[in-house]
């Protein structure tokens, strides 16, 4: 069954307490947490003591995803505020295979990120270390964009890899997803789907959530 993470990005942060209880609420399987360096990406978001504080106030999974050069510099701190599952950008560094091993040494879950335009083949070596890849369909950056169709096919492509040998690693799809085309996402092989700004821009945001968990289980 396809799992849905709410990302925080699109939240009201004045009102972040009782958003992150909406989702709660509303059934999210996982509070994806995007980190932004305004380096590695055009946009600054948040660090450590957001997570930190978020962690003190739920017990859902925290889905921390970097978008910062040089990831590798802060793996410690981003496990220490409180990441279940940490996933940094294959761009973003020069040592991928050397920070997903420092990421699992500390116990939680590695994950990579590609961009749309990254090709898949840059996996190859290091699929045996992954609990999870997320591809981006937007390029990442900001909230609202539209989902990037090329997507779909390595969505496909993928899914269509790992079945056989690498079944337990977790396909997650970020940017665009929306309630008319999550079902179709869902059903081209996502086992998670990142959701920002189609739950955060409603205001009962539990009843939107609700909405998409209904949507991906049937
Ligand atoms: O990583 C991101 C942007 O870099 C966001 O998680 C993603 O774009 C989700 O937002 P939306 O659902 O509004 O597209």
């Amino acid at each position: 069954m396809t799992k849905i993470a709410p990302s925080i990005l699109s939240a009201d942060f004045l009102n972040l307490k009782q958003e992150i209880q909406d989702i709660s609420l509303g059934g999210a399987d996982l509070i994806h947490l995007d980190v932004m360096d305004g380096n590695y990406v055009p946009n600054i978001t948040f660090g450590m003591p957001i997570i930190k504080s978020i962690k003190k106030i739920s017990s859902i999974p925290l889905d921390v995803h970097l978008m910062i050069d040089k990831p590798e510099r802060y793996i410690d701190d981003f496990i220490d505020a409180g990441a279940d599952i940490l996933t940094i950008h294959a761009e973003a560094t020069t040592h991928l295979h050397r920070t997903i091993q420092l990421i699992k040494s500390r116990g939680i879950k590695a994950g990579v990120s590609l961009n749309p335009a990254t090709p898949l083949d840059v996996l190859e070596y290091i699929m045996d270390e992954l609990d999870l890849i997320l591809l981006m369909s937007v390029n990442p950056g900001f909230g609202g964009q539209s989902f990037i169709k090329a997507v779909e096919r390595k969505i496909q492509t993928l899914k269509n890899r790992i079945s056989a040998d690498y079944s337990n690693v977790l396909i997650e799809v970020d940017g665009g997803i929306k309630l008319d085309n999550a079902k179709h996402i869902a059903d081209l092989g996502a086992d998670i789907l990142v959701i920002g700004s189609d739950i955060f821009s409603y205001n009962d945001v539990r009843a939107r959530t609700e909405q998409f968990k209904i949507l991906v289980s049937e």
